[in-house]
């Protein structure tokens, strides 16, 4: 493609687009709401892969397809920046998150995260998680109309108050409910279309701020007891990282932890929903994952965890077709240009990566369900380096991926070890879009127990 644009070239159209919205302020994010994909897939055909959009009041520059993605991530001129990107999005509520910060000191926090990630500590979170996914899966009534959305956040909420804040033993009673509803809040606050500095109560804004405070009060008075009496938890190796390399203070070890639960809490939910929504509509998958899976024992290991190939090849699938994060936010930090059109500094910048999943020049037939093709022999993914990036890419691509990984196979494999489920195959979950997408009616599915000769 030249920087020029070609004029022959039948999608690409040099400059930025004329804004599309009718309505400046809610047109295009009404638009998106209704149908993300669709409404890039409309605007890629219309606009090509670069173009201004009216999304939650402001002015952005919509980059589709993986070529302007990648330019973007990759981020070789240091144009974009994260912090005033995201922060428009998610606010002061996810403030100093490791996401959100930018350049040396990114690079400074994230080495010293990394810590907190390494292969030993992963085994330590799979310990802590197994027997809590067991019991907590184990228990649930099976339904002709089992709504699994909510089954599985709450469960998923359960679990991070073990694995991240290492328990609760210190909370007065009713607080852990407090603090979930709090950190609830705090991520719906993320698309609240009323922002204030003085929040009204009644406002998602509002909500979310009081939620925050509620969030930093609770982790700060845990932060002794995490510190002196450590465990397997994320809280204390934040702590014991923090203390070893003296680079992160208390406030930043409490920050970095808000923002953890937010970035790992409705994400992996969200992955959990799809694969159990994918392999409820294909039970051949359904019963291949599940052979895998009656191998394992109740407490599967990191490494037992990753020889669940069939699984991995559902899980790469769900996140292809229902990326829990379909766009990233950026802010372009000085005049740039992605693929010949000019992005002024201060602009706000959408990375669409929803839209390349679902290309036909890289994907056959990409709205089919087809976890094989990301088998060794096909390897769809590799058709463009930026095709398949539900983890994001370069610097900022997610630090909890592994973590992610064995949370929902942890999910899944005792699910299907306890239970068989489907749902129709004409049905299509009617999702929200308006903070990261979830199912509005709970995702109904037919849940029976599997037979207890089969259970083993
Ligand atoms: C399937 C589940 C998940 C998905 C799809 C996902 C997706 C993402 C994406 C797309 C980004 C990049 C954001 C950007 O470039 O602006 C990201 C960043 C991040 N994620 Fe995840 N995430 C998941 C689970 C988790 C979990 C479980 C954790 C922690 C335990 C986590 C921790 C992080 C962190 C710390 C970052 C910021 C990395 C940085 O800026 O250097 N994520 N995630």
């Amino acid at each position: 493609m030249s920087i020029d644009g070609d004029p022959r070239d039948p999608v690409y159209r040099p400059g930025p687009a004329p804004l599309r919205s009718h309505l400046p302020i809610l047109g295009g994010t009404l638009e998106y709401v209704d149908n993300p994909l669709a409404t890039m897939t409309r605007r890629y055909r219309d606009h090509g892969p670069v173009s201004e959009l009216s999304f939650l009041g402001a002015t952005w520059t919509a980059l589709l397809g993986p070529d302007a993605c990648q330019i973007a991530l990759q981020n070789a001129d240091k144009a974009f920046a994260n912090g005033p990107g995201w922060g428009y999005l998610v606010g002061p509520f996810f403030d100093r998150g490791l996401m959100l910060l930018d350049f040396a000191e990114h690079h400074h926090y994230r080495h010293l995260m990394q810590e907190a990630f390494t292969r030993p500590r992963l085994e330590g979170y799979a310990r802590t998680l197994a027997p809590l996914v067991e019991s907590g899966i184990s228990g649930w009534t099976p339904d002709s109309a089992f709504e699994i959305y909510p089954a599985l956040k709450s469960h998923t909420l359960d679990l991070a108050t073990e694995v991240f804040m290492g328990g609760a033993e210190y909370a007065r009673p009713g607080e852990i409910e407090r603090v979930n509803t709090a950190f609830v809040d705090c991520v719906q606050a993320a698309n609240g279309y009323i922002r204030s500095t003085a929040p009204l109560p009644f406002t998602k804004w509002g909500r979310a701020t009081r939620g925050r405070r509620l969030l930093e009060e609770f982790l700060r008075r845990h932060l002794p007891a995490r510190r002196a009496n450590p465990g397997e938890d994320l809280f204390s190796a934040l702590c014991q990282v923090a203390d070893a390399s003296g680079g992160i203070d208390d406030d930043d070890i409490i920050n970095q932890m808000i923002f953890l639960l937010m970035a790992a809490h409705d994400t992996t939910t969200s992955t959990v929903t799809s694969m159990v929504y994918e392999l409820g509509r294909d039970r051949e998958w359904q019963e291949r994952c599940r052979r895998q899976c009656l191998e394992l024992g109740p407490s599967p290991t990191l490494a037992e965890l990753e020889g669940l190939t069939d699984l991995d090849l559902v899980m790469k699938e769900a996140l292809r077709l229902h990326p829990p994060v379909p766009v990233l936010a950026r802010r372009a930090v000085k005049d740039t240009e992605v693929l010949g059109v000019k992005i002024p500094a201060g602009r706000l910048v959408s990375v669409m990566l929803l839209m390349s999943h679902h290309m036909p020049e890289y994907w056959t037939d990409p709205e089919l369900f087809d976890p094989e093709r990301f088998t060794e022999g096909r390897r769809e993914d590799k058709s463009h380096r930026y095709a398949w990036e539900p983890f994001g890419g370069g610097v900022h691509k997610c630090l909890g991926m592994i973590f992610a990984n064995l949370e929902s196979k942890l999910v899944l494999s005792a699910l299907l070890r306890h239970f068989e489920w489907s749902v129709p195959l004409d049905y299509t979950p009617p999702m929200k879009n308006d903070s990261l997408p979830f199912p509005g009616d709970g995702l109904p599915v037919e849940l029976r127990p599997l037979s207890p000769v089969r259970a083993g």
